[in-house]
């Protein structure tokens, strides 16, 4: 185990057996639909290729890539789009893959984007929902597993940009980043 992470709350074998089960509802729902699943980069890395290649459908894939923490562990409030979408979502399903819904601004803000794009509909997939850090209202369709409110690093989720490559999720020790915030 890294030397920064406290513990280790998702081993690699749990975090295939939540993509596997996400994977099944979502071909349940989109199936016979047109639609785009869309990652919000970074943190959907890991995420998005491995859901995608669990979904056996035909659509298509993008991306945005959308940053709001910066080098902190809480949000700064602002959500930037650092790159767009590069495919019209016009009259399209959409599917947002996401990391981590934790204060919920990101989502709330990229899906009033696509909707703004006249998309048809959009729907959430997030591998993991921090309810107690809401502090707007979303509405998040398909959920991989709760956590609670501790900052998680790994598998994509970042701090200050380290740790994405991790195999694991894991809390990171308050140590790491008590003298940053
Ligand atoms: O619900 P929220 O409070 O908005 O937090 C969730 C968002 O924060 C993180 O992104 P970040 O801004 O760290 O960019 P990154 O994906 O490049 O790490 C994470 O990947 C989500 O996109
Ligand atoms: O717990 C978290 N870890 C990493 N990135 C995040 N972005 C929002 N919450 C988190
Ligand atoms: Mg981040």
């Amino acid at each position: 185990m890294h030397k920064d992470i406290e513990k280790i709350l998702y081993s690699e074998q749990d975090i295939k057996n939540i993509v596997k089960r996400l994977a099944k509802e979502i071909e349940k729902d989109y199936n016979g639909k047109d639609f785009i699943m869309v990652g919000l980069l970074k943190g959907c890395v890991s995420f998005m290729v491995d859901l995608m290649r669990e979904v056996n459908l035909d659509f298509s894939i993008d991306f945005l890539a959308v940053s709001s923490y910066g080098n902190s562990t809480v949000s700064s409030g602002r959500v930037n789009i650092q790159k767009d979408i590069s495919t019209s979502v016009d009259g399209k399903h959409i599917l947002i893959v996401e990391d981590i819904v934790d204060s919920g601004r990101t989502l709330a803000f990229i899906s009033q984007y696509l909707y703004a794009k006249n998309a048809t509909s959009v729907k959430i997939c997030t591998l993991f929902n921090k309810p107690d850090r809401r502090v707007t209202d979303i509405d998040v369709a398909y959920v991989g597993s709760v956590i609670p409110d501790a900052f998680i690093v790994g598998y994509g989720l970042d701090y200050a940009e380290r740790y994405r490559n991790l195999p694991y999720v894991g809390v990171l020790k308050e140590s790491v980043y008590s003298q940053d915030t």
